[in-house]
């Protein structure tokens, strides 16, 4: 088990981790999702042993191994974690093998022990043809994997990794994912993973903790996160496409959106509603729930058509079938179902 209790790191008077609490059992697959400056990077750094925190404890397999409140850290070589970052950080004059061979000569493995599980981590990650060539003869993504096998070589029980394929062009990014999930799978060691690619996230992890302004806004598997968004922020920023969220405003009697009474009853005066993108439709004039919009963006995905419309107040996006034909500029009517998928209130709490 991976606990992280009341964690909280403060820089000066700058909190960068605000009381986060989680915890995932072995072998899981947790990633830390959020925009950039939430908090994820220096989280990964206090389960690395990098930062010590300004309050609460982190526990891997029931040993506390950095307790902020009575300022104590176990040393980052000695708490059994492996950290794999965005760059690779290899040394340029160790042939691959030496890089992979390094941390399990700091452990005082013996020759023939290194050598056999040098070559099982060099074929683990399909890069044994590459022993003996230095990290200026190999593509970045070799390096990526040769960074990885040295990480895995010594056997962590916890590996970590920030961002490991934000510098990999798109198909390698999408290749390298599946390889990191197999070997997860193959080395069972528990993962926490930094991104903030929530396609990745959702692919990849077992556990989320969605991250915003250094809090966990929500903690679940990927299918709670879509199917049950419990802040705004996480309906917005997790899913693809992201959902719609529309401010409902209380006017008089009725209620508007956008300037135009619409038939909805919020729980509340003022609230967020949330529409899925699956749910709307292109209306072919105006009608008591269709919105005018300047369509800004048209694409297909998997045999249908994603329309995206702005007008002074907030973006929709649509995923129809059999789109008319349209140009960047014209005006769509957009269609809102008769209810929203969920209510937000106007902090972003989910009502219902
Ligand atoms: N050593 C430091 N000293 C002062 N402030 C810091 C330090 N490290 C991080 N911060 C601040 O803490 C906040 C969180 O930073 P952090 O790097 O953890 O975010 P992140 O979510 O990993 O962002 P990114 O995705 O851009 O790397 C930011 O406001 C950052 O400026």
């Amino acid at each position: 088990m991976l606990e992280i209790k009341n964690l909280t790191k403060k820089f000066n008077d700058i909190a960068a981790v605000k009381d986060v609490s989680i915890s995932v059992p072995d072998g899981a697959f947790l990633v830390l999702l959020g925009p950039s400056g939430c908090g994820k990077t220096t989280l990964l750094r206090m389960l690395a042993g990098l930062e010590l925190p300004s309050a609460g404890q982190i526990i891997f397999g029931g040993q506390t191994v950095s307790d902020g409140d009575k300022n104590w850290s176990v040393d980052p070589a000695k708490r059994n974690s492996g950290l794999v970052f965005q760059s690779y950080a290899l040394w340029p004059h160790m042939s691959v093998q030496g890089n992979v061979e390094w941390p399990l000569k700091v452990a005082n493995m013996s020759k023939s022990d290194r050598l056999a599980r040098v070559t099982e981590v060099l074929q683990m990650l399909d890069i044994n043809h590459l022993a003996d060539r230095y990290p200026n003869e190999i593509s970045g993504g070799q390096q990526q994997r040769v960074a990885i096998a040295r990480t895995i070589a010594p056997k962590p029980s916890v590996l970590l990794f920030d961002e490991p394929l934000s510098n990999l062009d798109a198909k390698l990014r999408v290749e390298m994912r599946t390889e990191l999930m197999r070997l997860h799978r193959a080395t069972g060691a528990t993962t926490v993973y930094v991104t903030h690619d929530q396609i990745e996230a959702m692919t990849m992890a077992t556990h989320v903790a969605v991250m915003n302004d250094g809090r966990v806004q929500q903690f679940g598997t990927p299918d709670d996160l879509i199917n049950a968004p419990e802040t705004s922020f996480v309906a917005t920023f997790v899913g693809t496409p992201p959902n719609n969220m529309i401010p409902v405003i209380q006017n008089g009697i009725g209620h508007m959106i956008a300037d135009k009474h619409m038939p909805y009853q919020p729980p509340a005066a003022d609230c967020l509603a949330m529409f899925r993108a699956e749910r709307l439709t292109l209306a072919d004039g105006e009608t008591p729930t269709s919105l005018p919009m300047e369509m800004v963006e048209i694409s297909p995905i998997a045999g249908r058509t994603m329309i995206t419309g702005l007008n002074k107040d907030f973006r929709l996006t649509a995923i129809v079938d059999n789109a008319p034909a349209l140009r960047i500029g014209d005006t769509v009517h957009m269609q809102l179902p008769a209810q929203p998928d969920c209510w937000f209130d106007a902090n972003g709490e989910r009502i219902n």
